[in-house]
């Protein structure tokens, strides 16, 4: 392919600054519209020293192995129930981590490989720096050896996305690891207390718990803030049959290191400080955005004082020629499937013409539980906040998967809610799925809310 050259004063019509979801997707549609692009991505190795490939978080630390690793949970419970099935299953099945991590890890390098390729047939020129603002049209790309490269563009994608939150407690950067870690773990992670009840704890305490490690969650409020709580209680209840142990409404206050090797925990909880011991803690309170990182202020950059991430009107920041997608946008899902949609469309509508807007509103998510919890739109109580209970009509239904019967698996927690609007437009304003391959089927719901 002949090079493209940029079409002003410029090195590049668009210079991106992070080569995850969000930023790949937006460098491959610009330059499919004939403009020279060149993507900026460099990982900061995390507390544990982890660091990764091209990708950004999805392929390497984030969707791709949970959900491989999730996976191999699943096949556990499979290989178990397979007897009641006929097949002759010994009675000595054994896990091995190591298998698993290596399956995973060389999994993501060919995913990171062939990323490198793409970029290269399509004649995105690819940057392992890490960005840093010098003025509106200039960033400094700050290499591994030491070396800088200033590079001027005409428009910039701010695509850094974030890593995790660590909370401020004694022990905590020093002894605990965080998602950015697990996939890669050298040695079994052995009885694991998981900090944190969101996704990312929920997901992990679930798939270690299916791998055979026992597996603790602490909840300092509520298990999956802003999820229908029928739904998170039906969660709940199926990772508790499974095993997953639950501590709620404590508050981690320090972590040590014990001369047997062993972390101790301690915690604020019922006003007395309380204590456990485990092989592993995991650090799963949230994620912190990239963006100071960045030196946004030499560009003339604003991030939200509290969230310290980028408001945008259509993607674009303050700054006319400066835009952002993904993780690091204010107030927005932080989702592999959002960011890749928001990069295209401004892409689009930045040089091709392209009139669509991304919609942020009734965005099908997953959460990856044992048990998998799929949803769109509003949850029950939202919708009554929104619009009185008196114009609304829930429907509840149990669903009972034949596949459970044989090997006697629990169905109570097969669950399907839809709310609706009684008056006009008359529409299903949330759909809430709980069962096998709840992800797979509620995506195609998205689109029905719309
Ligand atoms: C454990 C986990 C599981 C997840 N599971 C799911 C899931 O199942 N489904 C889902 O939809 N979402 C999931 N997510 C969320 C999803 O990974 C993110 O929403 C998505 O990756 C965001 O994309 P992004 O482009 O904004 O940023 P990222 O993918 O994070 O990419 C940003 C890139 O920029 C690089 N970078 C940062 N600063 C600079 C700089 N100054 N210069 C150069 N490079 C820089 C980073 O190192 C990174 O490579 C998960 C996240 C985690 C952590
Ligand atoms: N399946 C998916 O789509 C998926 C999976 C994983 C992550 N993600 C994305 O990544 C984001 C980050 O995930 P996450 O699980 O880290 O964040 P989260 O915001 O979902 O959950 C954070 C949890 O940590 C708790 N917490 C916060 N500070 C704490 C503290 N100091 N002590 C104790 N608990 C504390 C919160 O109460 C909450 O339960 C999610 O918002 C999601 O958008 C998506």
């Amino acid at each position: 392919m002949a090079p493209i050259v940029s079409s002003g004063q410029y090195d590049y019509d668009l210079l991106v600054i992070g080569g995850g979801s969000g930023g790949l997707a937006c460098a491959k549609e610009a330059t499919g519209f004939g403009k020279k692009v060149v993507v900026l991505d460099f990982v900061i190795p995390s507390e544990r020293g982890t660091t990764w490939g091209i990708g950004g978080t999805c392929v390497n630390v984030g969707c791709i192995p949970k959900k491989l690793m999730h996976q191999a949970a699943l096949l556990g419970e499979s290989l178990h129930e397979a007897r009641s099935y006929g097949w002759n299953v010994p009675n000595s099945i054994s896990f091995n981590w190591e298998s698993l991590v290596e399956a995973v890890q060389n999994h993501i390098k060919s995913v990171n490989w062939v990323t490198r390729v793409q970029l290269r047939d399509k004649n995105i020129e690819y940057v392992n720096g890490h960005g840093v603002f010098e003025d509106a049209h200039t960033v400094v790309a700050k290499m591994k050896n030491g070396k800088e490269r200033r590079i001027t563009a005409k428009d910039i994608l701010i695509a850094v996305g974030g890593r995790p939150h660590y909370p401020d407690f004694p022990g905590c950067k020093e002894y605990c690891i965080t998602s950015d870690d697990i996939f890669s773990l050298s040695t079994p992670p052995g009885n694991t207390l998981v900090i944190g009840a969101g996704y990312i704890g929920l997901e992990c305490a679930g798939f270690l718990r299916g791998l055979g490690y026992e597996a603790t969650v602490m909840v300092r409020s509520v298990i999956l803030r802003g999820f229908d709580r029928d739904m998170v209680n039906l969660v709940q209840a199926e990772m508790e049959e499974k095993g997953v142990k639950f501590l709620i409404g404590k508050t981690p206050t320090k972590v040590s290191k014990q001369p047997n090797g062993k972390l101790l925990v301690e915690w604020l909880g019922n006003k007395v400080i309380e204590q456990g011991e485990f092989d592993t803690v995991l650090v799963a309170t949230g994620r912190k955005a990239l963006s100071k990182e960045l030196n946004p202020l030499a560009a003339g950059l604003e991030v939200h004082p509290e969230s310290g991430k980028f408001t945008v009107n259509a993607e674009q920041t303050n700054v006319p020629n400066i835009y952002a997608v993904g993780d690091v946008l204010h107030e927005r899902p932080e989702l592999t499937p959002v960011a890749i949609q928001a990069g295209k469309l401004l892409a689009a509508r930045l040089y091709n013409g392209g009139k669509e807007h991304m919609d942020y509103d009734n965005v099908a998510t997953t959460v990856f539980s044992p048990l998998e919890y799929g949803c769109v739109g509003l949850t029950e109580d939202e919708a009554i906040n929104r619009f009185t209970e008196d114009k609304i009509e829930v429907y509840h239904a149990y669903y009972k998967p034949t596949e459970f019967f044989i090997p006697q698996k629990n169905v109570k927690n097969c669950y399907l809610k839809v709310i609706t609007l009684l008056e006009a437009p008359q529409k299903v304003l949330g759909m809430h799925f709980i069962g096998p391959q709840a992800g797979e089927v509620i995506q195609g719901y998205a689109a029905a809310l719309k």
